[in-house]
């Protein structure tokens, strides 16, 4: 059976990523493509990149436009796509790529995100524990934010096992695609080039509390996470660096045979996550335009702590690659069709 779908905001970036996998996934057939200012304009005006879908014409975006589909992905300006999808039926898939379902807490939600909370859906991380349950046959998916899906690749197999205590220090840096296409000051070229900068410090980004609520729940107990995102001079890619203090019955020198021996259980049949070996560190240049998170992990003696370093392309396993690989899972699908393994370097 081919699945005929749709994409809400496909003028956008996220929107774009998504298109340009589902070419190539072997049971779709891409329906109405939705936008919002661009409506009226050929695809091609956006995404020169997609060429088989250039000359596509992008509708405006409506709940009548995009029903009559087996899925909808929504790659929508945060807080758009509660009420669109209110409108489609429980027996299309909705596969949501803003923030609007990720958080559980009403009062997070609020307090980060400035309005009323639109409710919760399953997570679209299908490597976290219990995640693929929760998502087979689901019709409603909540895709997690860029860093989130950097951050807790790299550290739940750490929390699961109990290696660290339940505080983490996490800087991770950023290229400008993670903003969306909009123009922003801070994205014009010549403030970005040539310099790192970091923002929403001091617990202030609102991907603060995803993390704490993806790793509390691996955990079984609160985690703090003091989060600094930084944005590089780069136009795809995340790199996260991640630490912990290791709980006193990690033994400091040689310990990083125990975390490995960790790690490489939790990823032993993961086809998307990548332990590298020993020694050999994770790069945004390395997973470009793949699905696939780099990880490694050291221990750091004298401060006894453990670090966990991953990579992604931001717009394909933190956006597009992740939607993808949910409503695989959710559609019973085999999980990588359409998604890429390898990337694009140099
Ligand atoms: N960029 C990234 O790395 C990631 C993005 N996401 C999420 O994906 C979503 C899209 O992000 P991204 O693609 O980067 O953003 P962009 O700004 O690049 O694209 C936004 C899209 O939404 C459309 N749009 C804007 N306003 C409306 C509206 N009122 N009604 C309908 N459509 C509208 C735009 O249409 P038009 O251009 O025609 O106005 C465009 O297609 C966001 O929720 C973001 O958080 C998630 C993870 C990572
Ligand atoms: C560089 C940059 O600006 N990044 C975005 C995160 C993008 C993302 O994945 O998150 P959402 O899906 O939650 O929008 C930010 O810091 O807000």
């Amino acid at each position: 059976m081919t699945l005929r779908v749709a994409v809400a905001g496909a003028s956008g970036y996220a929107g774009g990523e998504i298109l340009r996998l589902l070419t190539s996934h072997p049971g779709v057939e891409v329906g109405v493509l939705a936008a919002h200012s661009s409506a009226g304009s050929t695809l091609g005006r956006s995404h020169p990149q997609l060429a088989s879908l250039a000359d596509r014409v992008l509708t405006e975006t409506s709940a009548a436009a995009l029903g009559g589909h087996d899925v909808v992905f929504l790659a929508l300006p945060h807080g758009q796509s509660a009420a669109l999808a209110r409108q489609l039926g429980d027996d299309v898939l909705v596969v949501d790529c803003g923030a609007d379902f990720r958080l559980r807490d009403p009062a997070e939600w609020r307090r980060f995100y400035g309005s009323d909370h639109a409710g919760t859906w399953p997570y679209g991380l299908p490597e976290l524990p219990g995640a693929r349950d929760e998502l087979k046959g689901t019709t409603r998916i909540a895709v997690p934010g860029c860093y989130p899906t950097a951050v807790t690749l790299a550290l739940w197999p750490a929390h699961a096992a109990r290696l660290v205590e339940p505080e983490v220090v996490v800087v991770a840096a950023s290229g400008s695609s993670g903003a969306g296409r909009a123009a922003k000051p801070h994205l014009l070229g010549s403030e970005l080039m040539g310099s790192m900068s970091p923002y929403g410090v001091g617990g202030g980004h609102r991907h603060t509390p995803e993390l704490t609520q993806n790793l509390s729940l691996v955990a079984g107990e609160p985690v703090t996470v003091s989060f600094t995102p930084t944005l590089a001079p780069m136009a795809r890619g995340i790199l996260a660096t991640c630490s912990a203090r290791l709980r006193p019955h990690v033994a400091a020198d040689g310990g990083v045979d125990e975390v490995r021996e960790v790690f490489e259980a939790a990823y032993a049949d993961e086809p998307f996550v990548r332990l590298l070996p020993a020694g050999q560190w994770p790069s945004t240049a390395s997973v470009l335009g793949s699905n696939t998170v780099q990880v490694q992990v050291a221990v750091d003696p004298a401060a006894r702590r453990l670090l966990c370093v991953s990579a992604i392309d931001n717009l394909t396993k933190g956006t597009a690659g992740g939607a993808v690989q949910s409503m695989n899972v959710a559609l019973g699908l085999p999980e990588g069709l359409g998604l890429p393994m390898n990337g694009v370097a140099p």
